[in-house]
């Protein structure tokens, strides 16, 4: 019975990406800390003009909480949907991804963590930058 039992048991494989980000509340504070990253960066600040701040943070929450593997459902609209009439650059991608680590470096979020959940993004790219 205890030999069958262990066989059952998954691999000890460490922590999932959800985990290392604090679970909800650890990703709510990074998304937090990268809004007032976003509000001081005069290379995309511009864009946010008159968005919904309480709303932008529940979404993009939700979103990077389902990417890490969370119980979290993104309920809101299709990335290439969002950002189709913004024209976003390379750039400006990348800004947005800097500060977004930098948000990470401030919540000690490990690196190797940090670089997991940059990995998932990479595939909205196109999407984003409406290619
Ligand atoms: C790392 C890449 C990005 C991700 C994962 C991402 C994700 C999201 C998500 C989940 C939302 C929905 C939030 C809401 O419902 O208000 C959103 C909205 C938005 N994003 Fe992005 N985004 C990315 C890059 C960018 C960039 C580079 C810009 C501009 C420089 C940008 C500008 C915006 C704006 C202005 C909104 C609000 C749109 C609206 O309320 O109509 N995003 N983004």
């Amino acid at each position: 019975m205890a030999l069958t039992g262990c066989q059952s048991m998954p691999a000890d494989s460490g922590p999932t990406l959800y985990q290392q980000l604090g679970e909800r509340p650890g990703i709510a504070n990074v998304v937090e800390d990268l809004l007032y990253l976003i509000v001081d960066d005069e290379r995309i600040n511009h864009q946010f003009k008159g968005v919904n701040v309480a709303q932008f943070h529940r979404n993009l929450t939700d979103q990077l909480c389902e990417l890490s593997g969370g119980p979290c459902n993104y309920s809101g609209r299709s990335m290439r949907e969002l950002h189709s009439d913004m024209a976003i650059t390379d750039t400006q991608f990348n800004a947005l991804a800097e500060n977004l680590i930098l948000a990470m470096e401030e919540n000690n979020i490990p690196t190797a963590a940090q670089n997991r959940l940059l990995k998932r993004i990479v595939p909205l790219y196109s999407d984003i930058r409406n290619l």
